[in-house]
């Protein structure tokens, strides 16, 4: 089930060229209604602001003209059982993305296809949120009824399943994500920890059955024993065979976990590969308010004291293989120069 952007752009508000488009029409308009009222000509107007332009709304977050676009020309594939790992600094439009995966915002350009579907057409975007499950950040917000097993039912039986049914898938997203239904399943959901109730929500949307997870910053605001519990779980999830993307401020968690990584700057695709390409690119990050992961800054560090450590570090692991690789090439040095020592002496 690959979910294709096909050149998607958006923009919360009209942007400038079909704005042109708009205040040729509007004009058009206005000399056809002054034409058939016969208005008088020198009578002032009041100007129709949507003739001009000028009801352009400069957006919150843009000072210049292309900024008017959240996303603009998002080309790519997320292939089935991939983990896709999105970047990019705050506004950068990873929220305005993920609600385009299954249908929620529709591209102003372009298209969202899901398994071959337009989701342009309504029936292909209602049947992909059966599939395609998307996890808002802090979703435990959400949570709202009395229970969490009747929360974690809830999706189910809007699928139109029956209350046993619902309830069996509930339970069993619950195991999904190591929360133990008969503990917890009658309790209240706000009597559970905050990475409990994450973890409640995030059963909600595994109880649809999705093939494609969704996640917009899943860890945030945990503590870092949840976080860990929660990125586990998360590529427990990719290893049964769901395909994911997943959002996230942590470049060290998309390292990590990701097959690819995808950047966005200024709702454009900046950089995209896998993560030892990507976060090589130290600079190119950092130029636009990302850090680097900590294995690619370390190796910077190691570098400029003189030790050549490859620059395609990227991850922790990464990181201590090439360490030991050192070290393990110090030891034959050195045994080797000892080996030398040795046999001078004997020579001598
Ligand atoms: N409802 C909205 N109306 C108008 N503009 C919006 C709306 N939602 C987001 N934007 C703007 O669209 C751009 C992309 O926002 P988006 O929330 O997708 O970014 P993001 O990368 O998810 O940010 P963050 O990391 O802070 O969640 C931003 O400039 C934002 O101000």
């Amino acid at each position: 089930m690959p979910v294709v952007f096909d050149r998607v752009s958006f923009a919360y508000h009209t942007p400038a060229d079909q704005r042109k488009a708009k205040k040729g029409l509007v004009a058009r308009i206005r000399e056809r209604r002054t034409e058939v009222a016969g208005a008088d000509s020198d009578a002032p107007q009041s100007e129709d602001p949507r003739a001009t332009g000028q009801e352009r709304t400069r957006p919150a977050w843009g000072v210049s003209a292309h900024d008017e676009w959240a996303l603009r020309d998002v080309s790519f594939t997320l292939a089935d059982g991939e983990f896709l790992g999105l970047a990019g600094h705050t506004g950068s439009g990873k929220s305005t993305l993920i609600q385009h995966m299954n249908g929620l915002l529709s591209p102003t350009e372009g298209r969202v296809t899901v398994d071959g579907r337009d989701l342009a057409d309504k029936a292909a975007a209602r049947d992909c949120r059966g599939f395609v499950g998307v996890v808002f950040q802090y979703p435990e917000r959400q949570l709202f009824a009395e229970t969490v097993l009747d929360d974690v039912a809830f999706g189910p039986k809007n699928l139109g399943l029956s209350d046993a049914e619902a309830r069996e898938r509930a339970e069993e997203a619950l195991r999904s994500v190591d929360l133990r239904p008969e503990d917890i399943g009658g309790k209240s959901p706000f009597a559970l920890s905050g990475g409990m109730q994450r973890r409640a929500a995030l059963a909600g949307v595994i109880a649809m059955h999705p093939r494609v997870l969704v996640l917009d910053e899943p860890a945030a605001g945990l503590d870092p024993q949840a976080r860990e519990e929660l990125l586990r779980l998360i590529a427990r999830l990719h290893a049964s065979g769901m395909s994911v993307l997943m959002a996230s401020h942590n470049m060290d968690d998309l390292a990590r976990l990701c097959d690819r990584v995808m950047v966005l700057n200024r709702g454009r695709i900046l950089m995209e590969g896998p993560p030892a390409v990507v976060f090589s690119q130290g600079d190119r990050l950092r130029a636009i308010g990302l850090d680097a992961p900590f294995a690619q800054n370390m190796a910077v560090r190691l570098r400029s004291r003189g030790l050549s450590v490859s620059d395609r570090l990227h991850s922790i692991q990464s990181l201590a293989d090439e360490l030991a690789d050192l070290h393990r090439q110090a030891q034959r040095h050195e045994s080797a120069r000892s080996g030398e020592g040795a046999g001078d002496t004997a020579h001598a």
